[in-house]
């Protein structure tokens, strides 16, 4: 495969302004096919906003912004997002939750019985099959919206501080269970998060972005073996090297 061909997203000179605010200045990066990339930075420096371009649900002030060579398109690309606050369908219990994705895309009904059974084991969601979100809590909740995603079977996952709202136990279970289903699945993964540890964790690639006006302040490449040990001497070098980058916050 030539370099080129490996190129999911590819961001060019990216501005964009809110009316006079400047958000992001002149951004640019490419994240390659089947990639997890965490990106850091400091509150309101324009993390959603740049997930909020990918998905087009606002349009560049300048730059380019392209998936797999062409201008980002929901309706061409396989995009799914996993935000803070879960996103659920209260009129649907969480076996429907899970398909309701897979019924839109006109996945036939086999394959999507059988991508929510596994959806379902992988994420622990056995006993709560039935229950609808109003019945969840909000992490068993997320938990439903993140095996959503990956039932879509998405080339491009966006997720937005989803463990936001979670104690840490749950927290590092997802962590584990979020890599495995990248592994498993191949999805290039875009993650952003204000937890630098986590970062070191689960990224190949971690962008650092600067205060606002945001540009890339670095980029580190986390090249450990999984699963990782946050106590491993490697790890706690890249943690401590990052959170120097970041230290005036
Ligand atoms: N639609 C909008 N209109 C005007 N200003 C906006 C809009 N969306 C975002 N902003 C501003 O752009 C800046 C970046 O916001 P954004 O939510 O992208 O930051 P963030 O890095 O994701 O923040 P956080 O870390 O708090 O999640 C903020 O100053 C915000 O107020």
């Amino acid at each position: 495969m030539s370099e080129e061909k490996s190129v999911k997203i590819h961001v060019e000179n990216l501005t964009k302004k809110f009316g006079d605010l400047l958000v992001l200045d002149n951004i640019s990066f490419d994240i390659k096919k089947g990639e997890f990339v965490c990106v850091v930075g400091p509150t309101g420096c324009g993390k959603t906003t740049f997930l909020n371009l990918l998905s087009c649900l606002i349009e560049p002030t300048e730059g380019k912004l392209l998936i797999d060579g062409q201008p980002a398109d929901p309706k061409k690309h396989d995009i799914a997002f996993v935000f803070q606050e879960p996103s659920s369908f209260p009129w649907l219990n969480v076996e429907q939750n899970i398909e309701i994705g897979m019924k839109i895309k006109k996945i036939p009904e086999q394959e999507r019985k059988e991508r929510v059974e596994r959806m379902i084991s992988l994420m622990g969601l056995e006993q709560f099959r039935k229950s609808y979100a109003s019945q969840l809590s909000v992490s068993t909740e997320q938990r439903m919206v993140i095996a959503r995603a990956f039932a879509m079977n998405p080339d491009l996952l966006l997720m937005d501080e989803p463990y936001g709202q979670m104690d840490i136990k749950m927290r590092f279970y997802l962590e584990d269970e979020v890599i495995r289903l990248w592994r498993e699945t191949g999805t290039t993964v875009i993650f952003i998060t204000h937890n630098i540890e986590e970062a070191v964790y689960m990224a190949e690639r971690i962008l650092i972005l600067s205060n606002k006006p945001a540009t890339v302040k670095e980029e580190v490449l986390v090249d450990l073996p999984r699963p990782r040990c946050v106590s491993d001497p490697r790890f706690v070098e890249i943690r401590k090297y990052v959170t120097d980058q970041i230290k005036w916050w």
